[in-house]
């Protein structure tokens, strides 16, 4: 067995914060007397909090799985976890649950900006003495702190979203394993047609690229700090008009980047012009009416470069031909009003 500290130095090497969740399991796999380790990934549908295991040992290997939570057929309502329940009701940072069959659990939830979306589950055949408990809780303060400098340095101070820097490594790693085929040693699966689908449509991957419009006159006529606002209600309008499974990046000034995941091209186009409608229709203080254009692309052909490339082509149809609007690039080559183009060089990815 290795020693507990060779296994944190271990745990504090990864840059991921799925892989830091399997090391940590890993380490307290390692310990004497426990039974399982499982990290559970705590969401809501429909306004219900619900569970769901996100990493776990099966056949003695550690797996995970970065699917759909919503789609989960694993995801049980945080109801039937009563004592996980009231402690993340009353924000506290452990909960015992009352033993049952000879097994003793011990959740310990990862606080994040007073939220918590990951909880470790730990599990002993015997009751947990205050030593255990206290190297068990030791550990996970370790985890807990790494994941949280890992978490501040993928986003932007601004907004909060996830900054250049992190869609350049999570997009080319993407890229490289394909967006749909999950991470190394991971469970991935197909999700269900949504709402809103034609019948038989491929479900993709969609990378888009948003721009405020005319966002220097926001600054010109009501000073940086006004601009800033608008820039931080945006990301909020961002953060509520996607799935918590899609990806959004802040990638510079007043451009974003969604990534949607598993979904249909009228889907695709349906929440952007939703989300496109939404900004349309916000009261921005003092500012007024803000719209955004935004273009996109299926992200299922050609490089990182490339894919990235025809989605700012689009955005800039849109731009040069009225603004506030949602332009899909292989529909502006179809109709001819886009040359196709291999790559554009203009765009630097790494
Ligand atoms: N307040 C604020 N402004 C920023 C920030 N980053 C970039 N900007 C400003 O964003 C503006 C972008 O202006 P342009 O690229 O000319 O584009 P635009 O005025 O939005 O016009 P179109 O994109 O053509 O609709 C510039 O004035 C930048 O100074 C930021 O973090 N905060």
């Amino acid at each position: 067995m290795k020693p507990i500290l060779q296994n944190l130095v271990e745990m504090t090497g990864h840059r991921d914060h799925l892989r830091l969740e399997v090391s940590v399991l890993s380490t307290l796999q390692t310990l004497s007397g426990i039974v399982e380790v499982r990290a559970l990934e705590l969401f809501t549908v429909d306004g219900v909090a619900h569970v769901r295991p996100r990493s776990w040992v099966e056949d003695g290997q550690l797996v995970s799985t970065d699917s759909e939570a919503a789609a989960d057929p694993r995801r049980e309502t945080l109801e039937k976890y009563p004592a996980l329940r009231d402690c993340v009701a009353s924000q506290g940072d452990s909960a015992l649950a009352s033993p049952r069959r000879g097994r003793h659990v011990l959740w310990l939830p990862v606080w994040m900006h007073d939220k918590v979306t990951t909880c470790l589950e730990i599990t002993q055949s015997r009751a947990f003495s205050a030593h255990k408990l206290e190297v068990l809780k030791g550990v996970f303060q370790v985890y807990q702190n790494y994941q949280s400098l890992l978490d501040y340095s993928e986003r932007d101070a601004l907004t909060g979203l996830f900054n250049r820097k992190t869609f350049d490594e999570q997009f080319s790693r993407h890229a490289l394993n394909g967006l749909s085929s999950g991470r190394p040693g991971t469970v991935t699966e197909s999700l269900p047609p949504e709402e809103g689908s034609q019948p038989g449509e491929p479900v993709q991957q969609w990378l888009a690229v948003v721009d405020i419009d005319h966002f220097k006159q926001v600054n010109d006529r009501f000073g940086h700090l006004y601009g800033d606002e608008v820039l931080i209600l945006i990301a909020n309008i961002l953060r509520s008009s996607f799935r918590s499974h899609d990806r959004i990046f802040r990638f510079g000034g007043e451009e974003f980047v969604v990534l949607l995941r598993s979904t249909t091209l009228s889907t695709a186009h349906k929440v952007f012009n939703r989300f496109r409608l939404a900004v349309q229709e916000y009261n921005f203080p003092q500012v007024g009416q803000v719209t955004v254009s935004l273009g996109f692309v299926s992200t299922m052909q050609g490089s990182p470069v490339e894919i990235l490339g025809q989605a700012d082509q689009a955005l800039y149809y849109a731009k040069e031909h009225g603004r506030n609007q949602v332009c899909f690039y292989d529909d502006l080559v179809a109709s001819g009003q886009l040359a196709a183009k291999v790559a554009n060089d203009d765009v630097e990815l790494f």
